[in-house]
């Protein structure tokens, strides 16, 4: 039942997507922001589902249309993202968008798949999508999932046939495409190989995950060059890139220029990745769309209001916005408010030197 429901909406979903950009001659870039799913799981407070969901749906209204909600792990690996199903039961959902959950296997995919069955079929579903994930070095996959690379790819086959079974679309990761942690540099071929194999299995897209943040444009480039050599087209990839190195959005223009359109960020630069000591956040979402403003591209989302819910988030988590052009922004507000004020008192001296 739950697949048909899920299918039934597809054309729909489709349909509306095409409508806001049928207007629009640049090319469009997929955004999926994950701040409340990568972000939001390296954080050290644990953080009420309230203010989770509450992070959902205000990404919504500043108008992004996929955004990673959450992940069926185990609560005892990644405490932070406990609670995930009260996240998608509360959280505002609109007809169209996508709210995808990461899901490490069976069991995570069983939960989910409890919480959907449980649904009206009126309601808009929780999820039409999961998202899978192994890495390219067997160091990285054990201490992420406690197994090899190739024991997840196993084991994320029957997630994916599974899901797929029940209408769910599947996207896959692939962590360390650059550098491991654990195992110092990646061969660029392996990275192929498991892209491959997630493709091979059913999944729509591969995202390549710079997890460690320390690619440039020329390992990048190089990594990018590999797969796609290797005939795997740029259209079902997508680029994650941390930005601990500030190399984020340069990793993202070099990706364009090899022809990806999908990109993965977080609203101010939230985050990092519990299993990668010393990494931070995804290139922050503000900064990416500031990069592509008056581009050929197209990016969805309205970048004032992302950045409100940049400094919103980071004022919520007692943490510093890492998004610069988030900062940016927020000092410009500052100053019209002043502005604002000076004009309706006068202007005096003494008034504007009080509120500084
Ligand atoms: C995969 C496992 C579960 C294996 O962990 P394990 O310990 O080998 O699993 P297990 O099957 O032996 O189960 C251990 C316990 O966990 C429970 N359990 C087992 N599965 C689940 C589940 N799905 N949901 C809830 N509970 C679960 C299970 O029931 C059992 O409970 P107990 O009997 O001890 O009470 C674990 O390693 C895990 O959850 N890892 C997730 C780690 C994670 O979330 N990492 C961050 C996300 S990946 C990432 O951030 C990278 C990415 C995607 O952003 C891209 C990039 O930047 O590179």
């Amino acid at each position: 039942m739950l697949a048909r429901r899920l299918l039934q909406t597809r054309p729909a979903i489709a349909a509306i997507r095409s409508r806001a950009y049928a207007t629009d001659a640049r090319e469009r870039v997929r955004i999926v922001e994950v701040g409340p799913r990568d972000g939001l799981q390296n954080e050290s407070a644990v953080i009420p589902p309230a203010v989770k969901a509450e992070l959902i749906n205000r990404l919504t209204e500043a108008g992004l249309d996929i955004i990673e909600s959450g992940s069926f792990v185990s609560p005892k690996w990644v405490p932070q993202m406990a609670g995930t199903a009260e996240v998608l039961k509360t959280m505002q959902r609109r007809k169209g968008l996508h709210y995808p959950v990461l899901v490490p296997n069976l069991k995570g995919l069983e939960i989910l798949l409890d919480l959907l069955s449980e649904q009206p079929a009126s309601e808009v579903p929780y999820t039409d999508e999961i998202a899978v994930f192994t890495a390219a070095t067997d160091a990285f996959s054990k201490a992420n999932t406690n197994c090899t690379v190739a024991e997840s790819l196993q084991r994320l086959e029957a997630v994916t046939k599974r899901a797929t079974k029940e209408g769910l679309r599947v996207r896959g990761y692939v962590s360390v495409v650059i550098d491991c942690p654990y195992s110092g540099k990646v061969d660029p071929v392996k990275v192929k190989e498991v892209t491959q194999a997630l493709l091979d299995m059913g999944c729509y897209e591969v995202s390549l995950g710079d997890t460690v943040g320390t690619g440039n444009p020329t390992t990048v480039g190089k990594m990018l060059r590999t797969v796609l050599d290797g005939g795997i087209p740029a259209s079902v990839l997508a680029g994650h890139y941390h930005d601990t190195y500030g190399m984020g959005v340069s990793n993202i223009l070099t990706s364009l220029e090899h022809g990806i359109r999908t990109f993965d960020s977080s609203v101010g630069g939230l985050g990092g990745c519990p299993y990668s000591p010393g990494a931070t956040g995804n290139v922050a979402t503000e900064d990416v769309l500031y990069a592509l403003r008056g581009s050929r591209y197209a990016t969805p989302g309205d970048l004032n209001a992302i950045a409100e819910v940049g400094t919103w988030i980071s004022k919520a988590l007692n943490r510093t916005n890492s998004s610069r052009v988030g900062k940016a922004l927020e000092a410009r507000r500052a100053r019209e408010q002043l502005e604002r004020e000076r004009e309706r008192d006068g202007g005096s001296a003494e008034n504007i030197s009080a509120k500084l």
